[in-house]
């Protein structure tokens, strides 16, 4: 059976991953794209490495025909998703990509987002959409919240050993790197070539980035108790990829131990070698997270360092899988690709 589908926001950066990852799917079609300021245009024109593909024009969201539609991916900005999915059909299948449905709390939403939900009852309803934890949830749901890129880095790195109860809960420290792709294709300053090449810099530092919103959700959730951790994302001048690094206070062998019990049977998720680490290199175009563990020269403490692709697996990725779940195909349909190198 040919599932169709719908993109919103198809002229942005995971839009377009999303066009590609499909494309490759056997049981999709892709029935209508959305856009904004570029509807109209075709997607040759706006994505030329995309030109190779059969695809409809972008046009408003107005103008689709969602009963034509089985599933909808949304990749629109924050705020203008939750404005969108209020007025959809409440028994279509969606894949939100934005951070509008990823907090169940609403306090907590206008607290990191700063503007209040406008569509609670939506909310209410979603699921979270880390797939290798929230699997028999987003197989029944009609919404599903994809996370933050950068939340799911370190949630890949940090639920099982926050579950395992392997380290300390009162010191775990996530350092972060992330690509300019994990901004969107918007312009902006500081997003320049000339302002971002040959530098980096940390952003939003002092606990003030939103995804801890869904690092206090989630762990806390986890442990039982509130868990509060270090966070700084820094903005890397790369196109694609996130290198997590996290420092924990935990014997390093039962932390590996946990991570590959874990992560024994998940198709995306890889264990590196006891001692080896990661790197945005080997993760780049696919939807793999490799995780590595290093001992600390310190006793009772570990490294443990994340890769994966921002578009891929943070977000784009992530999405079909859901979808594939929520549609009842194989989890991993359209996504075996292997990465690109180098
Ligand atoms: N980039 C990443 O790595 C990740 C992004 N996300 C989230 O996914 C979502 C999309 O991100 P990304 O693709 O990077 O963003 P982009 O800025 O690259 O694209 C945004 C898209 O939304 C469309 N759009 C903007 N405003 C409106 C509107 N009012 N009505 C209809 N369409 C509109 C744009 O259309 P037009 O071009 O015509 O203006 C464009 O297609 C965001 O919520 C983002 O936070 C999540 C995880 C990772
Ligand atoms: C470099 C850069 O700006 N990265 C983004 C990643 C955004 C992301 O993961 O997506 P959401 O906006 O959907 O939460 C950031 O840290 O905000």
């Amino acid at each position: 059976m040919t599932h169709k589908i719908a993109i919103l926001g198809a002229s942005g950066y995971t839009g377009a991953e999303l066009v590609r990852l499909i494309a490759g799917h056997r049981n999709m079609e892709i029935t209508a794209l959305a856009a904004e300021r570029k509807a109209g245009q075709t997607m040759a024109a706006v994505f030329p490495h995309l030109r190779h593909l059969d695809l409809p024009r972008l046009c408003k969201i107005s103008e689709i025909d969602f009963d034509q539609i089985d599933l909808c991916f949304c990749a629109l900005p924050h705020k203008t998703s939750q404005e969108v999915i209020r007025e959809l059909p409440s028994d279509l299948k969606i894949v939100d990509l934005s951070a509008d449905f990823r907090l169940s709390d609403p306090a907590e939403y206008e607290k990191w987002y700063g503007n209040p939900h406008v569509a609670l009852a939506r909310q209410a309803e979603a699921v979270y959409g880390l797939t290798e934890f929230y699997r028999d949830e987003i197989r029944a749901a009609r919404l599903v919240a994809g996370t933050g890129c950068n939340a799911a880095t370190g949630q890949y790195v940090l639920r099982p050993l926050i579950s395992a109860g392997v380290i300390d809960l009162d010191d775990i420290i996530l350092d972060l790197k992330c690509a300019v792709s994990g901004a969107g294709r918007a312009l902006k300053e500081n997003l320049l070539h000339a302002e971002l090449s040959e530098g980096t810099n940390a952003y939003a530092v002092g606990g003030t980035h939103r995804h801890l919103g869904e690092f206090d959700q989630e762990f806390s959730k986890l442990a039982g108790r509130a868990v509060h951790i270090q966070f700084t994302p820094h903005l890397i001048p790369a196109n694609r990829g996130i290198l997590a690094t996290s420092y924990v206070k935990g014997d390093p062998q039962s932390v590996y131990e946990t991570l590959c019990a874990t992560y024994a049977d998940e198709p995306f998720i890889h264990m590196l070698p006891f001692g080896e680490t990661p790197s945005t290199h080997h993760v780049r175009g696919s939807n793999f997270c490799h995780i590595g563990v290093v001992g600390d020269r310190i006793e009772r403490r570990a490294i443990v360092i994340a890769a994966l692709d921002n578009l891929t697996k943070g977000s784009s990725g992530q999405a079909l899988q859901n979808a594939n779940l929520m549609l009842g195909e194989p989890e991993t349909t359209g996504l075996t690709m292997a990465p690109l190198f180098p």
